[in-house]
Order: structure tokens, then sequence, then C-alpha cells
């Protein structure tokens, strides 16, 4: 038994999975072990009860057009709980088609309205016989780190006005191929169209949403071996696309 556990739902990770999101969570689990921390994944699916305080980290991941149709519907039902998780400063990462569907609407390749939840305040419109497939490479403003990815998507998102973009795009097209923006960060929820996964990819985004995680179910406890880990690892590794 490690000293620190986190419960991660995996929402609808039987029908939103695109490229192995999942990775995202094996990722900070492999982090985590530097702390004597483990995470218990639990899929919650359609018709799944969605209880805000039973977890610590939410992923949400990619999807087809289809499967987003599906879930849009049963989202619904969890909205008022997964915006409560949100506004209280839950960790969650959204990943394409779950991060569309945290926002307003995506507008999907037949020009269908596909609902989302407004937990936060972004919109997806729909590419005209296009989509953005390729590396991608973007900085964060805050900590000036660079994050590599891989995107494919129709979607074109647009953040509202208390959303601040993940990224700047260095290489790639992003939310929109027009505003240089990627992602979007609002209070402890990160969404992006990286996969590969992006935490897997991104070592220095997983510590941080780990450490996000941790501190706010266990805020008396020490983690300071993963910043330092952060620290030694930032300082020698080059990352390459
Ligand atoms: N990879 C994805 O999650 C794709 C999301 C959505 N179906 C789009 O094409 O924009």
């Amino acid at each position: 038994m490690a000293t620190y556990t986190l419960n991660a739902a995996h929402l609808y990770g039987d029908l939103m999975n695109t490229y192995g999101d999942i990775g995202n969570i094996l990722a900070m689990g492999y982090y985590a072990k530097a702390v004597d921390a483990e995470i218990n994944t639990e899929l919650v699916s359609l018709d799944d009860l969605f209880d805000p305080d039973n977890y610590d980290f939410v992923l949400f991941g990619g999807g087809q057009d289809y499967e987003q149709t599906i879930v849009s519907k049963d989202l619904q039902t969890k909205k008022a709980a997964l915006t409560s998780y949100i506004e209280n400063d839950g960790p969650f990462l959204a990943i394409c088609g779950g991060f569309q569907m945290l926002g307003h609407y995506y507008i999907g390749a037949q020009g269908e309205k596909i609902p989302g939840i407004g937990a936060l305040d972004h919109y997806t419109l729909s590419q005209d016989h296009n989509r953005f497939i390729g590396n991608i490479t973007i900085k964060n403003a805050e900590t000036g780190q660079t994050y590599y990815g891989f995107e494919n998507h129709n979607g074109t998102t647009f953040l509202g006005k208390s959303e601040r973009p993940l990224g700047t795009v260095e290489q790639g097209n992003g939310n929109n191929g027009q505003d240089k923006s990627e992602g979007v960060i609002y209070k402890n929820t990160f969404g992006s169209y990286f996969h590969g996964p992006i935490l897997a990819r991104n070592e220095a985004l997983a510590k941080r949403i780990l450490k996000l995680a941790l501190q706010r179910k266990y805020p008396d406890a020490d983690f300071s071996a993963l910043n330092q880990l952060t620290e030694d690892l930032t300082k020698n590794v080059t990352i390459k696309p």
C-alpha cells in the first residue's frame, strides 16, 4: 500500500480514448511513485453516477463525432456534478473531443450541433472538408515550458473570456489555426488537442497536474521530492520533437 492514493475517473474511457489517451493517467502514476503515491482508476461511462467527492483527478479523452453524439446525451445528466467538481478546483484533463465537450457545443463534420455542458466558456466549430493533422509544439506562458504533441481534429475551438490557453502555438494549428492559442486552462482544468498522450510526452506538465491533485487531497503533506525530480529532469533532459 502506498502512503498516498488518488482516485481517478476515466470519463467515457470505453467510448472516448483516442490514441491511448489513458496513457495520461499511466504517466501520472509513474511519477506518483517518486512520492510513494498510487492512482486508482475507475471507468465512469454511460448511466454511471459521477460523484465529485469521490475523485481527485478526471481524464476525458478524445473521440470520433459519432461517439461524441452518444456521450453528449449522457453528459447532460452529469453536467451539474462535473461543473461542481471543476468549480471546486478539481484537477481535470480533457483531450480533443473531451475538451470540446466541456465547452458549449461542437459542430460536427456533418454540420450537426453536438451539445457540450458549458462548464467552460469555449465553443467549437467545424472546418469545411479539412482536418488539422500533424505534430504540434506550444509554449506555456507561465512556466516557459515547451510541450510537444500530435493533433488530429476537425473542430476549431474559440476560448471564452475566463479561459486562458495552455500554450501559444509555435508549430502546428492548435485550437483554431487562427489565433495561435492551444488548449485551455481554467482553475485546475486543463484542455488540449494533444494526443501522444500529452502527459507521457511532457513530464513537466504531468508533474504539475499530479502535484495539484496530491496537494488538494493532502494539503499538509510534503511533495518536494516531486519538485526535486522535476527540477533535475528539466535541467538535464533535452526534449526533441
Ligand atoms: N481526436 C479527437 O478527439 C477528435 C474530436 C472531434 N471528433 C474532431 O474531429 O474535432
